[in-house]
């Protein structure tokens, strides 16, 4: 094996495949962390307007803006439906 000018010997194929799923991984930990606190914060904001319509004496559930947002993820195709189904249902919480 050569070595480097700085005396380090050059990594092995599979030690810069280790360090590039280790980099991977920490954007996908980063990534994570940042789609859970948006999640949680999608479901207090929808909570929040589901109160204050309720309070003015307006529906439970809002069924335009309920397509407009399953609309927005059908580029994901049948598991971006899930997926907004579930947003739908979190923001619910124990209005629905
Ligand atoms: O847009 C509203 O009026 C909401 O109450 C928010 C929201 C949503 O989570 O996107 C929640 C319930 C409604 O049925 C429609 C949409």
């Amino acid at each position: 094996m050569n070595a480097t000018v700085d005396g380090d010997q050059p990594k092995s194929d599979a030690e810069e495949a280790a360090a590039a799923i280790d980099g991977f991984r920490q954007e996908i930990d980063h990534l994570d962390a940042e789609i859970l606190r948006l999640v949680k914060r999608r479901a207090e904001v929808s909570q929040e307007v589901g109160r204050a319509r309720m309070a003015a004496g307006g529906p439970r559930i809002v069924y335009n803006r309920e397509m407009d947002v399953l609309a927005r993820y059908r580029e994901l195709g049948a598991e971006g439906r899930e997926l907004a189904m579930i947003l739908l249902r979190l923001g619910r919480g124990r209005l629905g």
